[in-house]
C-alpha cells in the first residue's frame, strides 16, 4: 500500500523506534434511543415555556403538538412488531399527525421531524459537538473493560479530539482516492467468488442471496483501509479469526431488540434477566479482540521496520500509529467502531443497487453505455475515474434516497430551539425521519421512481442540497466514512456493470425493506450475473 507515503515518512523521520514502544447502530442506536427509552427526563410537562415576547399564538409549546399516545405506541412497537417496520410506521405518523409529531415511550418523548426545511434548521444550527442520543451502555462496556470511546459512542471533548483527527484524514474525495488499488484488487476477488458462486447453480448464472457476498466485500474492502490486510472473506474458507468477527457482528445485530436495550435494562434486573447485557458485552468483546489483533500486528511491523531501519510505509493505521495524535486505546476504539459501522451499510446498499438495476434493465443499459463510453470494456476505473461516471455516482445516492441504511437520526437539542411554530426545549430528543422526507413527493418528483438520472439535474429541486435525502448525515457529525463507502459502491458497481449484465433470478419474489437495526431487504435478494460480450 502506497498511502499517504510522504507524509508518514516525513513524520516517520522524526520518530526514533523506541519511543513508539512507549506509547469501535451508533446513529441507529442514538435512533432507536429516541424512540424508546428516558435520555434526559424531558416530558411535555416539564417543557418550559416560549421565551418572553414570543406570542403562544405564534409558538405553540410541546403539549400542544400533535402525536400517538404512549400506549399506542408501546402496542405499534411491541405488539404488531413496530421495530421491524419503523421506517414503515414513520411514513404513517407523518402523513397521520403532520411533519413536526411528538412520541412517546414511556417517560421518553420524541420529537419527529419528517419535514426537509426543519430538517435543515436542526442540523444547520449545530453546535461544534453535537449528541445523536443516549449512549450510556456503549460507555458502560467501555468503563467495564478499561477500553475508550470512538466516534460512534464518544461525546463532547473526546469527540471533537478523535473527529478533528479522523477528518483530515478520510473526510474528502482525494483523501481516500489513494486506496482505489486497494479497493480494486478486493473488487477482482469478488468477481472471482462470483464466477465460482454461479457455477455451482444449475443455471451457471445465478448468486443466491447477494447480500452475503456483499458483507464479505465490504468487510474485506473496509478491513483493507482500516487494518492494512486482507481477512480471507472473499476466499472458500474463511480464516477462522475472521468468522469469529462475523459472528461477533451477527450477535449484535441479531440480538440487536434486546442488545440495544441492554443498556435500558435496570441494572438490578440484570441478576434477573441477565442474557441481554451478557450478549452485547459479548459481540463487543469479539470486536474489540478482532480489532486489537489487527492493530497490535501492524504495530509491531512498525516497530520491527524501524529497528532494521527501514523506511516505513503505510496507509491509514501507519499514519495514526506513528504520528500518535491518538492513543492506542483511542485507535482500537475508532477501528472497531468504523468496522461495525462500515460493513452492513455499504453491503445493504450494494443489495439494493443491484436488485434496482435488475429489476431496470433500460437504466442499467444507459448506466452500461455511460461506463463504456468512458472507459471502454475493461479498463478498471479509480476514484478518478468516477467524477466522469455520473450516473455511476447518481447510482449510488438514488439506491440510498429509496433504501436509507438508516432510515432515521437522532440529535438531542443543546440549545431551547423553535422549530415549526413550536418550543422545543434544550435537551430534547429529536428523530430526524430520512426515510419519511426521501420518499416525499414534494421533495423529489415522482418520488417512489427508480431514477438515477434526477442526480444529474443540477436546476431542479432533485438535487444534492436537498435535506429531502441526507443518508449520510450532514454537517460536523455526519458519517465520516462516506468517502469510503462510495469508493467502494462506485468501483464494484461500475465493474459489476462492465462485465455483466444483472438479471433477476426468477428465485427472487418482490422484495421489500424491512427495519433490522438497520434498513435491510426483507429476503434473500437472488440475482443472474451473465458476461456481456466484449466488443471489439
Ligand atoms: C452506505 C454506507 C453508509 C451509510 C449510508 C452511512 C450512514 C451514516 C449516518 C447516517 C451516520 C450518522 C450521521 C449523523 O448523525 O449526522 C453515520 C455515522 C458514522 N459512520 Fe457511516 N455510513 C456508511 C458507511 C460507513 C463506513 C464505510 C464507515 C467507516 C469506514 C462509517 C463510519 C461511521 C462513523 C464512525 C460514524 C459516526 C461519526 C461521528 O459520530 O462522528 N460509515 N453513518
Amino acid at each position: 500500500m502506497a498511502i499517504l507515503n510522504s507524509f508518514t515518512t516525513a513524520c516517520l523521520k522524526n520518530i526514533p523506534g523506541n519511543a513508539l514502544n512507549k506509547h469501535l447502530f451508533f446513529t441507529l442506536r442514538a435512533f432507536y434511543n429516541s424512540q424508546s427509552r428516558s435520555v434526559l427526563g424531558i416530558s411535555e410537562e416539564r417543557a418550559i415555556s416560549p421565551p418572553i415576547g414570543l406570542e403562544r399564538t405564534t409558538v405553540k409549546n410541546l403539549k400542544e403538538m400533535p402525536g400517538p399516545s404512549a400506549l399506542a405506541n408501546f402496542i405499534e412497537f411491541f405488539w404488531r412488531d413496530g421495530f421491524s417496520r419503523i421506517h414503515e410506521i414513520q411514513l404513517e405518523h407523518s402523513k397521520k399527525y403532520g411533519k413536526i409529531f411528538k412520541s412517546r415511550f414511556g417517560p421518553q418523548l420524541v420529537v419527529s421531524i419528517a419535514d426537509r426545511d426543519l430538517v435543515a434548521q436542526v442540523l444547520r444550527s449545530e453546535s461544534a459537538a453535537p449528541q445523536r442520543g443516549n449512549m450510556d451502555s456503549w460507555k458502560e462496556y467501555r468503563d467495564l473493560r478499561g477500553r475508550s470511546t470512538g466516534l460512534i459512542s464518544a461525546e463532547g471533548e473526546d469527540w471533537l479530539r478523535m473527529r478533528s483527527v479522523l477528518r483530515q484524514l478520510i473526510m474528502r474525495p482525494r483523501d481516500v482516492a489513494v486506496f482505489s488499488d486497494d479497493v480494486n484488487a478486493v473488487v477482482d476477488d469478488l468477481i472471482k467468488r462470483i464466477c465460482v458462486l454461479r457455477s455451482q447453480e444449475s443455471d451457471g448464472a445465478t448468486v443466491l442471496n447477494v447480500n452475503d457476498l456483499y458483507f464479505n466485500y465490504a468487510m474485506e474492502a473496509v478491513a483493507a483501509i482500516l487494518y492494512e490486510c486482507r481477512l480471507g472473506c472473499l476466499e472458500n474458507e474463511v480464516p477462522q479469526e475472521t468468522q469469529e468477527y462475523i459472528s461477533a457482528l451477527h450477535l449484535m445485530f441479531s440480538s440487536f431488540k434486546t442488545t440495544m436495550y441492554a443498556g435500558a435494562i435496570p441494572k438490578w434486573l440484570r441478576t434477573i434477566i441477565p442474557k441481554p447485557w451478557e450478549e452485547f458485552c459479548l459481540s463487543w468483546d469479539g470486536l474489540f479482540k478482532f480489532s486489537l489483533i489487527h492493530v497490535n500486528k501492524r504495530f509491531e511491523e512498525i516497530k520491527t521496520q524501524l529497528e532494521r531501519g527501514d523506511e516505513v510505509k503505510g496507509g491509514l493505521l501507519t499514519h495514526m500509529l506513528v504520528t500518535k495524535q491518538m492513543s492506542l486505546e483511542d485507535i482500537y476504539a475508532n477501528v472497531t467502531e468504523m468496522l461495525l459501522a462500515g460493513v452492513d451499510t455499504t453491503s445493504f446498499t450494494l443489495s439494493w443497487a443491484t436488485y434496482m438495476l435488475a429489476l431496470h434493465p433500460h437504466i442499467q443499459q444507459q448506466i452500461f453505455t455511460e461506463v463504456t463510453n468512458t472507459l471502454g470494456p475493461e479498463k478498471v476505473a479509480t476514484a478518478n475515474d468516477v467524477q466522469h461516471l455520473p450516473l455511476i455516482r447518481g447510482l449510488v445516492k438514488e439506491t440510498l434516497r429509496l433504501f436509507p441504511v438508516l432510515p432515521g437520526n437522532g440529535r438531542v437539542t443543546q440549545d431551547d430551539l423553535i422549530l415549526g411554530g413550536y418550543f422545543i426545549p434544550k435537551g430534547t430528543q429529536l428523530a430526524l425521519c430520512h426515510y419519511s422526507t426521501s420518499l416525499d413527493d414534494e421533495n423529489f418528483t415522482e418520488a417512489l421512481d427508480f431514477r438515477p438520472d434526477r442526480w444529474l439535474r443540477k436546476d431542479t429541486s432533485d438535487h444534492v442540497d436537498n435535506f429531502g435525502s441526507i443518508p449520510f448525515g450532514y454537517g460536523i457529525r455526519s458519517c465520516i466514512g462516506r468517502r469510503i463507502a462510495e469508493l467502494e459502491m462506485h468501483l464494484l458497481l461500475t465493474r459489476l456493470i462492465q462485465k455483466f449484465h444483472i438479471g433477476l433470478s426468477p428465485l427472487t419474489d418482490e422484495v421489500k425493506a424491512k427495519t433490522h437495526g438497520l434498513l435491510c431487504p426483507g429476503a434473500p435478494i437472488n440475482l443472474q450475473f451473465i458476461d456481456r460480450e466484449i466488443q471489439t
